[in-house]
């Protein structure tokens, strides 16, 4: 599985963190920035992770801002992206099992690299779990079809 990741400054130390322990378990990422605290916005990153999901080129991405919440309000703008902003464990099983979430949203202002890695494995090691939930996410695309 390949895994997109980026971050604005606010979130950069905590996308670097979560790169190495992703590589670490030995899972293919493409960084697609920022690669410093110098400011920048959020949504030119969020655009850049969310199209890389839609468009095949990654499977899952990892979006980190200050609080994680300006990076899924972007890429929740993107058809297709069903992006969630995640600080526990509970949740980030959660948003796999019954979202299908493709993005997880962390915030570097919020959240310790300890449990956003931990926070990372949960939401990776989760699927999709169908049946009810399918209804959902049909009636998410649904609504996607009619406001775009
Ligand atoms: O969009 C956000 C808030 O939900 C992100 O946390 C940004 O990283 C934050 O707004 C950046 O703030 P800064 O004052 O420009 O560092």
């Amino acid at each position: 599985m390949k895994i997109a990741i980026a971050s604005d400054h606010g979130g950069y130390q905590l996308k670097e963190a979560v790169k190495a322990h992703l590589l670490k378990t030995g899972l293919e990422v493409e960084d697609f920035g920022c690669h410093s605290r110098e400011s920048v916005d959020f949504p030119d990153y969020a655009k850049n992770v969310g199209e890389s999901i839609v468009n095949g080129a990654n499977q899952l991405g990892i979006l980190c801002c200050g609080t994680g919440i300006g990076m899924s309000i972007a890429a929740n703008k993107i058809t297709g992206i069903r992006a969630a902003v995640v600080g526990d464990v509970f949740s980030a099983k959660a948003t796999r099992e019954h979202n299908d979430s493709n993005i997880l949203c962390l915030g570097e202002r919020v959240t310790g690299e300890g449990l956003a890695c931990l926070i990372v494995d949960t939401w990776l090691s989760a699927e999709f779990l169908g049946g009810r939930h399918t209804n959902r996410i049909n009636g998410i695309k649904e609504l996607e079809s009619y406001y775009c």
